[in-house]
């Protein structure tokens, strides 16, 4: 960590003597080992000591364009010593991704406001490595790499962005010309959001309805160009510009698109799933939806940007409440640390507890998503569905989650926490985009749902099912009777299973009756709440069944007194989750008065313990400072000072006179009106 040189505030020193485990030992969990630590440690440093981005600016007082202009800026800085950091660790593909999976942070303080070439690397780079025959990689991946070109991934319309079988851009192929013509048909066919499209890149991955032989095949993808190499204008027939203002994401330039009779070259279709012959003979795929496999991607890594957003948002929270004092509880005595409000507690602790159990949830995801990829390389798809359930699911659930937690964390720090420079805003607004793009957060639940309910009835006429469902066994087994309530953990894991799967049962239930009267489809949209709730506690099903899994090995590899904080953690996940679903629960499970105030007191005893570990686990989460950019949540706990040199840099504060008095607050006080 690199700590500020700065006296560290005494009641934040004084926390931190009484920590009684090792932080080092949590941090290297939290990164995947010591040497990733050091890793990211030096990558950061490396960044952010360059003085050529010039991270004194605070950006957040320029205007739209020059908070655009500064982000370009900034990312080239970054991009070109990428470049040399990767030529000298040695140049291999996995120096460049361990580079990048570093950078992610660091490129968070660099471009608070997001980074406008976030999408070349992301979503168009993972398009053309995972959607290519082998000509084409050859073809765009070295100009990718090197950025010889620049791109981003053009899905979404101004008419559509979830039911993506409607777009209307369309890509008519003439085999006598063996070109692709695209067009945007209406104004609703317009390409509508997608990252840095606006005046940053000069590519785009573009998904269009194939036209061929009078045909329509469904939505494909191409690789277009969009703009001169050279002089970076719009090519014929390309309309193309900025969307505007945003709640956040500033300096991601989304952009619009349309296409006039805009000519593409045959070998741009992408040809590894679909297959168009020269003569236009479509050659389906052999899953329809494998062009949907870039999106299934950054869903899964939307878990870790989720689990790091919550770890950053309950650092600051915490630090702040931990040197912070309002309000005697005893009104003899002095003003506690506003932690000592128990409130304050139930506030910040179960985010800190959520951040560790997604960190495990994302882990794991990563590692299925391996697998299947892999069995999907070698033409077996049986598992796709599963993964694309699950990736819906828990995008959805730990973004909810995310953008809920954040917010708390602001509310936790009163006033201040309204503050920009208290650095919660951008986590805000990242969380809050993340419930939206990448498929809508009710749309992904009920996806998933619609898993949980063919696995239903899968359960029922006795079939077999995957792994992450079979608790549908138990409810159906149980014939009826409730799940009667243990106080353990595994007796939670019980009780939010029972909970679940009563949820599917009530929403097929729905389904079955309403099918008498409508079609399925009508039948499935009047069912529509249940199946998003019971989604929902699928989600929390699999991160409590994956948390326990995972923790418990965590505990068998770590020292006992990290396993006991571990232990602890997993235990206020479990009891915060099943307090806030009690609702659900007490339908399907039979649970006493007793055992809810028992679950009350155990949240009150597992605080308690949390108290002194808690500084430890938010410092081992290893924000540093300028990642950090936070004047409540700083190492030093020197807030106070913090806000005061905030203050002064605004820049009204840079003379003691603004010129409206002269204009016109003055003539309007001597006016008498
Ligand atoms: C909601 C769906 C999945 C619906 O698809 P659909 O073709 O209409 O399907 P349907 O007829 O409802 O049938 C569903 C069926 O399709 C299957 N399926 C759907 N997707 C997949 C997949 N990826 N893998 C494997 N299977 C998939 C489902 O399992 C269903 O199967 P079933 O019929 O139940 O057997 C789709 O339209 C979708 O994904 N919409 C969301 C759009 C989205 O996520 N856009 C992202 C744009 S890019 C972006 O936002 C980038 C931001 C990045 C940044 O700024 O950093
Ligand atoms: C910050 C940001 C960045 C983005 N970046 C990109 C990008 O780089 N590339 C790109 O292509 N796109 C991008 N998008 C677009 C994004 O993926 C879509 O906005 C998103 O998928 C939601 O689609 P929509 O806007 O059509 O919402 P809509 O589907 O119109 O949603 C409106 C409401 O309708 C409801 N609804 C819609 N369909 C259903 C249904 N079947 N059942 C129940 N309710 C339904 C939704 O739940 C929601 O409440 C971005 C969006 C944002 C906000």
């Amino acid at each position: 960590m690199s700590k500020n040189l700065s006296i560290v505030n005494k009641d934040l020193k004084e926390e931190r003597d009484k920590i009684n485990f090792n932080v080092e030992e949590f941090t290297n969990w939290f990164y995947g080992g010591a040497e990733k630590v050091k890793e990211k440690k030096y990558i950061e440093n490396y960044f952010l000591s360059d003085k050529d981005l010039n991270l004194e600016l605070d950006t957040s007082y320029l205007s739209y364009k020059d908070k655009y202009e500064e982000a370009v800026r900034r990312s080239i800085v970054v991009y070109k010593k990428l470049y040399k950091l990767h030529n000298e660790m040695g140049g291999t593909h996995e120096d460049f991704v361990k580079i990048m999976e570093n950078l992610r942070f660091t490129m968070g303080a660099i471009n608070p406001e997001g980074n406008p070439f976030v999408l070349h690397f992301s979503m168009f780079a993972l398009t053309i490595m995972n959607m290519t025959n082998d000509e084409q990689k050859a073809e765009w991946l070295p100009r990718i790499f090197n950025c010889n070109i620049l791109g981003t991934y053009a899905q979404t319309e101004l008419g559509h962005g979830t039911y993506i079988q409607r777009l209307e851009t369309t890509a008519t192929y003439d085999p006598k010309t063996k070109e692709f013509t695209l067009n945007s048909p209406t104004l609703t066919s317009y390409k509508w959001w997608p990252g840095n499209l606006g005046h940053t890149v000069d590519h785009a991955i573009v998904m269009a309805q194939l036209y061929s032989q009078g045909k329509c095949h469904g939505i494909q993808p191409f690789i277009v160009q969009l703009r001169d190499s050279e002089t970076h204008k719009p090519l014929p027939g390309i309309d193309i510009g900025d969307i505007g203002n945003k709640v956040g994401f500033q300096t991601v330039n989304n952009g619009f698109l349309g296409f006039k009779n805009v000519k593409v070259p045959y070998k741009n279709m992408l040809m590894k799933n679909s297959k168009l012959l020269e003569d236009g003979t479509f050659i389906k795929p052999k899953n329809a939806k494998l062009n949907y496999g870039t999106m299934v991607i950054i869903r899964v890594h939307m878990i870790i940007d989720a689990a790091c957003r919550i770890a950053k948002a309950t650092t600051i929270a915490l630090r702040y409440s931990l040197v912070r004092r309002q309000s005697p509880i005893n009104p003899n005595e002095i003003e506690p640390k506003i932690i000592e409000h128990i409130t304050q507690q139930n506030k910040i602790f179960p985010g800190i507890a959520k951040a560790v159990v997604f960190k495990c949830m994302a882990d794991y995801l990563t590692k299925l998503h391996l697998s299947i990829t892999q069995e999907g390389n070698t033409g077996n798809l049986a598992r796709m569905p599963e993964l694309h359930a699950l990736s819906c699911c828990l995008k959805a659930v730990c973004t909810n989650e995310d953008a809920k937690t954040v917010e708390v964390c602001r509310l936790s720090c009163g006033g201040h926490g309204f503050l920009r420079s208290a650095g919660l805003d951008d986590v805000y607004r990242n969380s809050t985009a993340a419930q939206t793009y990448e498929g809508e957060n009710t749309v992904m639940l009920l996806q998933a749902a619609r898993f949980l309910i063919k696995s239903f009835n899968e359960a029922r006429n006795g079939g077999s099912l995957t792994e992450g469902v079979k608790y549908l066994f138990d409810f159906i087994g149980r014939n009826g009777k409730r799940e009667i309530f243990d106080n353990s953990i595994n007796g939670i894991l019980r009780a939010i299973q029972a909970a679940a799967a009563g949820r599917t049962y009530i929403a097929w239930k729905h389904i079955e009756d309403d099918k008498r009267h409508n079609s399925i489809e009508v039948a499935t949209n009047l069912a529509g709440v249940h199946l998003t709730k019971a989604a929902e506690l699928h989600g929390y099903v699999c991160l409590l069944q994956v948390g326990i899994e995972e923790i418990e090995k965590i505990i068998r590899n770590v020292s006992p007194a990290l396993g006991l904080v571990f232990k602890n953690i997993l235990e206020l996940f479990a009891v915060d989750l099943i307090l806030n679903k009690i609702g659900d629960v007490i339908q399907h499970v039979d649970i006493s008065n007793e055992d809810i105030e028992k679950l009350e007191k155990q949240m009150e005893t597992l605080f308690k313990f949390f108290r002194t570990s808690a500084i430890g686990v938010v410092d081992g989460f290893d924000f540093s400072d300028p990642i950090i950019d936070s004047t409540l949540g700083s190492y030093d706990g020197n807030v106070y000072e913090n806000l005061i040199n905030a203050a002064r840099k605004s820049p009204l504060n840079q003379e003691d006179v603004n010129r409206t008095f002269h204009l016109y607050i003055k003539p309007f006080m001597k006016s008498n009106l």
